[in-house]
């Protein structure tokens, strides 16, 4: 029989389920199995015995005997073993036990960033708010108006009931004048201040995430080869937020507080200084404690924030690929997957929360210990005539103020913590410059002739440095020329383009258009006179319209778009829409192949010196191919203009209207020429127009 050790967690689980419908108590020692087979019918029978295990000899003793002594044996083992477990468990959830460990296996390693100091993490902000600072000033000046006045009403509050106890109506009528005055204003301030620190929250939250979501898209493409799309928005997001709570929230209230604690001590030194100073040890004890709770707690908010940002790329992947998920059967898989962040978010969570009990634990015993001390202490002071009965109530009173005092500060600086522990990750992305090529204002040519060279380029992706991907390839295409770009999968065919477009820049070698070093050009007007038509264009989720203007300066008209769209040859199908160009698109809803005619005629419509075309190998129909070939037709007849097309091409159809041929292998130009000349070299291209072919027959 199979052995299974006891492996559940749990406490309470108490079989272990075989697959032979077999059952185990999990407490059950691997020698000391009382293994029970439940028979088809539902009876339990004994497989294995324990004689040896109690000396007895089967002749001496009766079966009956045997079998009781087998149970009674049993339940002490499995009682002192449960006993044991618990003890055990016990032990590890003491204040300094494993229980308490964020980490289940070793500390995980997310990308470190910078640890943020509080008074960095102010001062920026403080930037950011900028002209809406006297917000927040009205704000403080109505936290001190509600503060003072709240911290007056304890004293006031018991000088009113004792000057009624002792019939004294004028000053009992003039401290009720008085509350009343106190409960106007601190209400009137407290709305004042609230209301004020909720504005600058709602403008420093905007203006955190206009701020980094500006750094963020000028950052170059490797930047998002390295980061993740979740990553991403949960900085924008939640991490923005709760880093405006700083300002918004924490700092507002913990200075609130501060000033009312500040006060019931004042207080309370001048009531009586052994009693006040007994509520200040009180405090210390208090504020020790808190300090671990909050280092503890910034650990796990930090750990929390990394897990939800992996759990939400997690969610947001399967999401976006939701068709293949489904079509592959892999739903499970995915819940799967989601789940193991989450039951890692949970793991922290219950700690963290557990931790929040024990620290509420202590503050609730410390602080009710006060009151009973108070009354103590206080009692035998009246009784000794060295404190008033009134003196006593303001006492409890002003004491009862500086602990929730200390308690409402110490709670504040543990969210202002937490809020600075998820700032970090903000301050990092929002320090970054942005990429050189935005920065740098580099040369606009009077008039762009399409003339491009490779000369020596070779290029090594920054995610995978080791890994060479282009090799001193030199390539040059003239003005006017069509020119396809041909290779097996992998080849180094779009990464060529990449380079072209300056996503990157070439790791060696240096790539020329019109003679003039691409670096040294201005990046936007390059962008500006090139087209580029994606294998697998993506559409914004806007009408028809928008997207074949999109990224067009200027002003563009109606007429513009429909003649691009019936140079894309997409006029027709757009017609016929019921909304025609107001369609609203989504990236799912239109065909593969229409997606791209939609995207030729953006491309066209920027009127580029320039036109890159990635070929689809699928998505268009042989219709829509030939439609394909007309663009390039029209572009190469082009007599206004010198037009420049660069296409990596799949279909023999388009590599035949190309004028030149440029055949790539493992990141190296193996052969150049048209089509007559390479087929007549018998090489590499020959084979693959030689597979082409076959397939067609
Ligand atoms: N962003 C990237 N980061 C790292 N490696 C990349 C990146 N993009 C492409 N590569 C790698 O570079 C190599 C060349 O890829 P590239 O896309 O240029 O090939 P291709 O010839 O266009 O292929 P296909 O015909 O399949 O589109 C491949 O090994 C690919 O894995």
């Amino acid at each position: 029989m199979a052995i299974y050790r006891p492996s559940f967690r749990s406490l309470g689980t108490r079989y272990l389920h075989l697959p032979d419908r077999t059952f185990l108590p999990n407490h059950c020692p691997e020698t000391s199995i009382l293994a029970l087979r439940r028979k088809p019918q539902g009876r339990f029978q004994t497989i294995k015995s324990k004689r040896r295990r109690f000396g007895v000899r089967s002749s001496g003793v009766s079966k009956r005997e045997i079998a009781k002594r087998e149970i009674d044996g049993d339940r002490i083992n499995g009682f002192s073993e449960k006993i044991g477990n618990w003890a055990g468990f016990f032990g590890t959830v003491l204040p300094w036990g494993s229980w308490w460990r964020l980490f289940e296996d070793e500390e995980p390693q997310f990308a470190a960033a910078k640890p943020v100091r509080v008074s960095f993490a102010v001062r920026r902000m403080w930037v950011l708010i900028g002209d809406d600072r006297w917000i927040i000033f009205v704000g403080f000046g109505a936290l001190i108006g509600a503060a003072l006045s709240e911290i007056s009403m304890p004293g006031i509050f018991t000088a009113s009931i004792f000057s009624a106890q002792r019939g004294d109506s004028m000053a009992f009528y003039r401290n009720s004048q008085l509350l009343v005055l106190l409960c106007l204003i601190s209400g009137i301030c407290s709305g004042i201040r609230s209301g004020c620190f909720a504005v600058a929250n709602t403008i420093l939250v905007r203006r955190l995430r206009e701020t980094l979501y500006s750094v963020i898209v000028f950052q170059d493409i490797s930047f998002f080869d390295r980061e993740a799309v979740g990553d991403l928005t949960s900085r924008l997001g939640a991490d923005c937020q709760r880093l405006s709570n700083v300002i918004g929230n924490d700092i507002n209230l913990i200075l609130r507080n501060m000033l009312q604690g500040t006060g019931a001590l004042v207080n309370l030194l001048m009531l009586s200084w052994p009693l006040a100073l007994s509520a200040v040890v009180i405090c210390s004890v208090l504020s020790t404690f808190f300090l671990h709770y909050s280092r503890y707690k910034k650990k796990a908010a930090k750990l929390t924030q990394d897990f939800t940002a992996i759990a939400n790329e997690v969610a947001r992947e399967t999401l976006s690929l939701i068709r293949t998920v489904q079509i592959y059967g892999a739903e499970e898989k995915e819940r799967g997957r989601f789940n193991h962040w989450l039951d890692k978010m949970a793991f922290i969570t219950m700690r963290e929360s557990a931790a929040y009990g024990l620290w509420n634990m202590s503050f609730v015993t410390l602080y009710r210990s006060t009151q009973v001390f108070a009354v103590l202490l206080g009692g035998m002071s009246i009784l000794s005539d060295h404190v008033s009965p009134e003196q006593l109530t303001k006492y409890v009173l002003y004491c009862e103020w500086l602990i929730y005092a200390t308690w409402r500060v110490t709670d504040n600086v543990s969210s202002l913590v937490q809020s600075v522990g998820a700032s970090e990750e903000v301050f990092q992305l929002m320090n970054r410059v942005p990429s050189n090529q935005f920065l740098s204002k580099g040369d606009k040519l009077q008039r762009i002739m399409g003339h491009i060279q490779f000369v020596n380029v070779s290029f090594r992706y920054p995610s995978r440095v080791k890994v060479p991907v282009l090799d001193h390839v030199n390539i040059s295409v003239q003005a006017n020329e069509v020119v396809a770009i041909v290779g097996p999968n992998g080849s180094g065919k779009s990464t060529l383009i990449n380079l072209l477009l300056r996503l990157y820049d070439p790791t060696n070698g240096q790539i020329y258009i019109d003679d003039c070093p691409l670096k040294e050009l201005d990046i936007r007007w390059l962008r500006e006179n090139i087209g580029f038509v994606e294998q697998e264009p993506h559409l914004f989720h806007m009408d028809i319209k928008s997207n074949i203007k999109y990224g067009c300066s200027g002003d563009i008209k109606q007429e513009d778009i429909e003649w691009a769209a019936k140079q894309a040859y997409a006029h027709d199908f757009i017609s016929s829409f019921p909304d025609g160009y107001e369609t609203l698109v989504d990236d799912k809803l239109v065909s593969g192949g229409q997606k791209q005619r939609i995207a030729i005629a953006r491309a066209i419509l920027r009127d580029p010196t320039i036109l890159i075309l990635d070929e689809a190998t699928s998505a268009l129909d042989s219709e829509s191919e030939h439609y394909v070939q007309g663009v390039i037709h029209a572009f190469r007849n082009d007599r206004k203009a010198k037009r420049t097309v660069v296409v990596i091409a799949h279909r023999f159809s388009t590599i035949k209207a190309a004028d030149r041929v440029v055949v790539m292998d493992s990141g190296r130009v193996t052969e150049m020429g048209n089509h007559r000349e390479l087929i007549l070299k018998d090489g590499f291209y020959a084979k693959l127009i030689g597979a082409q072919t076959d397939g067609l027959v």
